[in-house]
């Protein structure tokens, strides 16, 4: 499931990357051991030889829990996408080498998601050559940044661009915040931490205002739009493009989001599979929780989850270096195709994670509240995926609008983008194909029942914004009538998408791996097929893909695959092959001695380190003992 990290030994044999520590690590030891190991594992790759991607997977290893993430997730990649190869041939050397530190200051306090908004400026002013950075007033503040408050001494700001009077629209310029000398704010500058989050508190995410901040003019990446000296915006590519660094992140937070279901669904079925508690028969032995069928029902998802958004990413990966590669010889036919998947894609796989999470910390009982168990951390540590590089509303209404121009091309006889091929088909040719038996146990069958509904949610709003707009609403209120429905159809389109990716990966895999391992994977295949109508069983229903006799089989199949499952549960997780030290759960762990952990876990709590709390001696002695207490 992952690529198994061969460096993994050499890792976690130094303390720094033993995270069972972190509990109790106040903001600013947690800032500091999140820079300390990235710069420790930058050593390490350069002692042991290692490649970028056994960097990469170190960081995974880790749980993202270093630091420069932005440096290494946006800054470093904007700069591959939007500077010209004369600029790169300047920023990359000193932001791979950490010479520099960067951030991507687009989001404004007033503005993160409608970026025409942004009120930050960059004026030119040709007699000096220069841009001219301003945030005119407390809402254009850039607020959010990730190292933007107290690491970066570099940031590419998202500005408009204004030349004379004329507003260029958003551009992105590089700005020093910080003296490479002593690290003190520029003049002009200041910038500074927002505050403690829900998690993720190593990271100095910040806040900048900028007051007539000058750079010169070779400071505006200009791979994709350029001012002259003269004061001529020249634009060599589309817009959309300066977007592009954004459409990388949406696809690392799919694989973010699959690392993190994993850890999740290991902890809580590991944990269930050696936790005993009460009996189904009086007086008989009590059970492994893992055995009840509700636990399955709980958990068995977050595993299903994981095997898909693996082969979700892998396929998305693909789909992503060629259109990237297209797009960096100039090409920006697949610009379209793979914003309208990644804006779905990313909304759908962070919804599922965060839900499933939740499901994973309530089924650990009462050790899913402790910090020990860290299933609840991990989903704290998800929680803004929902959020960042666009929030999931936005970005399914993104993929909506990537959807309808899609119908509307197939329903004209043209051409459509492989993703949606499906829209070519007549809406009326689709059949029931479901009967019993069989058809509710073969996921290419499923698949058929995902593609009609899909297929009849996208038709079915584009219908409604038709007679909306013909009945006389205007387009943004024809628009708005039917966001919900548009969002709808996202979620329909991407969970196809998984689940085309999950049935294609598994039959191409079939081809080379054991009957054992293949008719497992099946039934997970399946089992993710099934949950997935039932769960949605109202539009599945709504579009005619199934009847209510369907949907009864097809819930009966679903439970019947939860028996199937569990023989094998223990060992799927087992598959993802992660280290105790990057799963860090009390619960988790590969021993299963679950109780041994978290109670050496209670006895690491700064709290036990002194049998008498300070408390006592101030309030509860006297109290105790009777006597008056002293006015508090
Ligand atoms: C290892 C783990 C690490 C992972 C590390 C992760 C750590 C966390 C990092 C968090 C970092 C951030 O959050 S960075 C900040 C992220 N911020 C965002 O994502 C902002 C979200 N908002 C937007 O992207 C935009 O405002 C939109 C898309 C909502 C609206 O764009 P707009 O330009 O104002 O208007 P709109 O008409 O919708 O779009 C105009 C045209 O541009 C196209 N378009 C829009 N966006 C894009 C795009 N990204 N790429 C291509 N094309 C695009 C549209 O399809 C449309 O094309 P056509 O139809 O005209 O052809
Ligand atoms: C942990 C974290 C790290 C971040 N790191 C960075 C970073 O490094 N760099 C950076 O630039 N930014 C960063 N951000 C900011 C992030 O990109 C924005 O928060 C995100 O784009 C959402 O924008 P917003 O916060 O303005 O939400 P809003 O857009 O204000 O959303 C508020 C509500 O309005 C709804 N809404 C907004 N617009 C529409 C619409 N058109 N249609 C329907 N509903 C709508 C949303 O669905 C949501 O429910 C980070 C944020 C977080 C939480």
């Amino acid at each position: 499931m992952q690529k198994t990290f061969k460096n993994e030994k050499i890792l976690f044999a130094e303390p720094l990357f033993q995270c069972d520590g972190l509990a109790g690590f106040t903001r600013s030891e947690l800032y500091e051991n999140a820079i300390h190991r990235t710069l420790r594992i930058n050593q390490l790759k350069k002692e042991h030889n290692w490649t970028q991607e056994d960097f990469d997977i170190a960081i995974r290893c880790l749980n993202y829990e270093v630091g420069f993430v932005i440096h290494l997730s946006m800054f470093i990649p904007a700069i591959e996408r939007l500077a010209t190869d004369d600029q790169k041939a300047k920023w990359l050397p000193l932001a791979e080498s950490y010479r520099i530190l960067g951030t991507y200051a687009q989001t404004e306090l007033g503005h993160g998601t409608n970026l025409m908004a942004l009120e930050t400026t960059a004026t030119f002013d040709p007699r000096t050559d220069e841009f001219v950075l301003r945030t005119p007033q407390l809402s254009s503040m850039k607020w959010w940044p990730g190292s933007l408050g107290k690491t970066a001494t570099h940031a590419i700001v998202l500005a408009q661009l204004i030349i004379g009077n004329k507003n260029y629209g958003m551009n992105p310029f590089m700005v020093q915040l910080r003296s490479l000398e002593d690290h003190m704010p520029l003049p002009g500058i200041i910038v500074g931490d927002i505050g403690a989050k829900l998690g993720a508190n190593s990271n100095d995410n910040g806040f900048l205002i900028l007051n007539d901040v000058r750079i010169p003019r070779e400071n505006m990446l200009a791979r994709n739009s350029k001012v002259t000296k003269d004061g001529r915006y020249i634009q060599t590519s589309t817009n959309k493009a300066n977007y592009a660094t954004m459409v990388l992140v949406r696809l690392s937070i799919i694989r973010w989001a699959e690392d993190t279901i994993k850890n999740g669904s290991l902890i809580a079925i590991r944990y269930s599979a050696v936790r005993r508690q009460s009996s189904l028969q009086a007086g008989g032995p009590e059970m492994q929780v893992l055995d009840y069928q509700t636990q399955q029902y709980k958990i068995f998802p977050s595993l299903a989850a994981s095997y898909a958004l693996f082969f979700t990413y892998e396929a998305m990966m693909k789909e992503y270096e060629i259109a990237y590669a297209q797009i960096m010889r100039g090409n920006n036919q697949l610009l379209g195709q793979i914003h309208g998947q990644l804006s779905g894609l990313k909304a759908f796989a962070s919804d599922l994670v965060t839900y499933e999470l939740e499901m994973c910390r309530r089924s650990c009982g009462g050790h899913g509240y402790l910090k020990a168990s860290v299933v609840g951390e991990t989903l704290l540590h998800t929680l803004p995926l929902v959020t960042v590089e666009g929030d999931n509303t936005v970005m399914y209404l993104q993929c909506a609008r990537y959807l309808l121009k899609q119908i509307a091309k197939a329903l004209a006889g043209q051409d459509v983008d492989e993703p949606t091929s499906y829209l070519k088909k007549d809406i009326l040719s689709y059949t029931c194909p479901v009967q019993k038996g069989e058809h509710c146990t073969n996921p290419n069958y499923l698949l058929k029942i995902y593609t009609q509904r899909a297929h009849s949610a996208i038709a079915s709003v584009a219908r409604q914004l038709q007679f909306d707009l013909e009945s006389g609403k205007d387009q943004s209120s024809a628009f708005n009538n039917n966001l919900v429905s548009l969002v709808q159809a996202a979620k329909a389109h991407c969970q196809l998408c998984l689940m085309k990716n999950f049935v294609e990966s598994v039959s191409a895999l079939e081809r080379t791996c054991s009957e054992n391992l293949a008719s497992v994977l099946r039934q997970l295949c399946l089992y993710f097929g099934l949950h997935g109508i039932v769960t949605a069983s109202g539009e599945f229903l709504e579009s005619e893909a199934i009847g209510l006799q369907q949907l009864e089989w097809i819930k009966a199949e679903e439970l019947k695959s939860l028996a199937a499952i569990r023989p094998n549960a223990v060992a799927l997780v087992d598959a993802f092959d992660l280290h105790d030290q990057t799963v860090m759960s009390a619960l988790g762990r590969y021993d299963g001695n679950a109780y041994q952990h978290l109670f050496e876990a209670a006895k690491r709590e700064p709290m036990n380190q002194t049998q008498v709390p300070p408390a006592y001696y101030k309030y509860l002695r006297d109290l105790i003992k009777g006597q008056p207490l002293a006015k508090l």
